[in-house]
């Protein structure tokens, strides 16, 4: 269990979240919506430990690892798909799937098969340079770079974006296999409404760096969340 609570954030003297909370369980997608420049990617910075918090406190499994640094929060199952993939272009796509070894003990250290069952054209492609893939197959590739992490924590910042329609719905059918398994509790950052809407268990809507309309998928109010969305 993720429990993110009352953080605050700031880059020099801008403040980039204000009190935040949120909350993620194995088995269960965790949305964070919001326009441009609200504080998602921030919020997800400040799980993995890229940006320290300046208050609040970050559960994870029972203690707080806010003052963690960010190898010691991937070795304790937390794995992240940055916005904009960080595919290393030069490596080849076998090569970028094993840079997220340096995280796991030398016995678990293999590709898991599924990621090739999720996304066969890494199989096909174990070769070729990341630099070379399509956005799309290297979205693929960012996912199954955290996958071979076996995260119990998977953090995705948007995504879809950018991803061409049937890219976006094997990367949808790929979050529902791992949400499936039960023992993943992923927060998934998106723009895309209708994306989220469908794999979606609980929903967070941020503003100005803060949460301004939370709601679980049976409690949803469509027109809050539009309007929250709109502010
Ligand atoms: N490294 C940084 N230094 C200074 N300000 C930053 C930095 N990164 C982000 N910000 C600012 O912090 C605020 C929140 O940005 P953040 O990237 O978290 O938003 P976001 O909701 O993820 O938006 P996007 O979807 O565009 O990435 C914005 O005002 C942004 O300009």
């Amino acid at each position: 269990m993720l429990n993110v609570q009352s953080i605050d954030l700031y880059y020099g003297a801008a403040q980039a979240l204000r009190g935040v909370s949120l909350q993620a369980e194995p088995g269960k997608v965790t949305c964070v919506l919001g326009r441009n420049g609200v504080g998602k990617t921030s919020l997800l910075r400040a799980i993995v430990g890229q940006h320290a918090v300046r208050a609040g406190a970050i559960e994870w499994e029972g203690s707080d690892i806010a003052g963690l640094a960010p190898d010691r929060r991937a070795r304790r199952g937390i794995a992240y798909v940055p916005q904009g993939r960080e595919i290393f272009p030069l490596l080849t796509v076998q090569e970028n799937l094993e840079t997220a070894f340096a995280a796991l003990p030398r016995r678990e250290r293999s590709i898991p098969p599924d990621v090739f069952n999720l996304f066969p054209v890494l199989a096909d492609m174990l070769r070729r340079r990341g630099g070379d893939l399509s956005g799309g197959q290297q979205q693929q590739l960012a996912i199954g770079r955290a996958m071979v992490m076996r995260p119990r924590l998977l953090l995705l910042d948007e995504p879809t974006e950018g991803i061409q329609p049937s890219i976006i719905k094997d990367i949808g059918r790929a979050i529902a296999y791992l949400r499936d398994l039960g023992g993943i509790a992923i927060v998934l950052v998106e723009q895309y409404l209708d994306f989220a809407r469908e794999l979606g268990d609980h929903f967070a809507v941020m503003d100005r760096g803060s949460v301004v309309y939370a709601a679980s998928r049976a409690d949803l109010d469509e027109g809050a969340l539009r309007r929250a969305l709109a502010l």
